[in-house]
């Protein structure tokens, strides 16, 4: 079973607190991070999936209590947001096929790229550079990426962003898998009421509390 511990975080950005002496801790069904815009939300997603560091305080991933190393944090860990972004100028099958390339071989749970662009419902333009899908397509495709490699702890924030109602029900589809899946673990930190229904808890930045 996948663990979070969160003990005495504190972020901040130049003299700006944006966190401030967060602990919680965390396992099984999906985690909904609630808070208004500019709550640190974003900010407290950086820095469990290890895009930024706390200013004070630590963050440790647990699998069955041993620790996870950052290597194995980051062949477990898959991320979607909107400031992850892809290369502009490769196709989406590029776009997957290089972040594949670049994932193995420690990933051996990988699934072909090619499955993901037609779960993902791309399928219709696969060739197409990135940078010319829509932003719907962009945000299906950001999904796959953090997908493909079957990640043990799935990071999404603000998921349905940009999406269609097929769009939503793909969402509704992965957190159904992470909530039916007991030694996974998924984090969607939103200020979408429906995004946040798809989780068994939710966090909220502001007042350190679950619901
Ligand atoms: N790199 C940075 N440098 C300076 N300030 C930052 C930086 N990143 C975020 N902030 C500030 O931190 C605060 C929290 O931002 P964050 O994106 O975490 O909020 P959020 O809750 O995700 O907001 P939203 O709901 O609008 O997405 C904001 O005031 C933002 O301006």
């Amino acid at each position: 079973m996948i663990t979070l511990q969160i003990k005495r975080l504190h972020k901040s950005f130049g003299s700006k607190m944006i966190l401030r002496d967060l602990s919680l801790e965390y396992s099984g069904d999906p985690l909904g991070i609630s808070g208004a815009n500019g709550s640190g939300k974003s900010t407290l997603l950086k820095c469990m999936g290890g895009l930024l560091s706390p200013t004070r305080g630590n963050i440790v991933w647990t699998d069955e209590s041993e620790p996870l190393t950052k290597e194995q944090l980051r062949h477990r860990l898959g991320y979607a947001a909107p400031y992850i972004n892809l290369y502009d100028e490769l196709s989406c099958l590029e776009n997957l096929h290089f972040l594949s390339a670049v994932r193995n071989p420690q990933d051996k749970a990988s699934q072909p790229v090619e499955e993901w662009i037609r779960k993902t419902g791309l399928r219709a333009v696969s060739d197409q550079p990135y940078g010319n899908l829509s932003t719907g397509q962009q945000q299906r495709l950001r999904l796959a990426a953090a997908l493909f490699h079957q990640p043990d702890i799935l990071l999404l924030d603000e998921p349905g962003s940009n999406l269609d109602e097929a769009g939503k029900s793909l969402i509704i589809d992965i957190s159904q898998r992470f909530q039916d899946n007991p030694s996974k673990l998924l984090i969607i930190a939103s200020n979408n009421p429906e995004e946040l229904d798809l989780c068994g808890r939710i966090f909220s930045v502001e007042e350190h509390t679950f619901t």
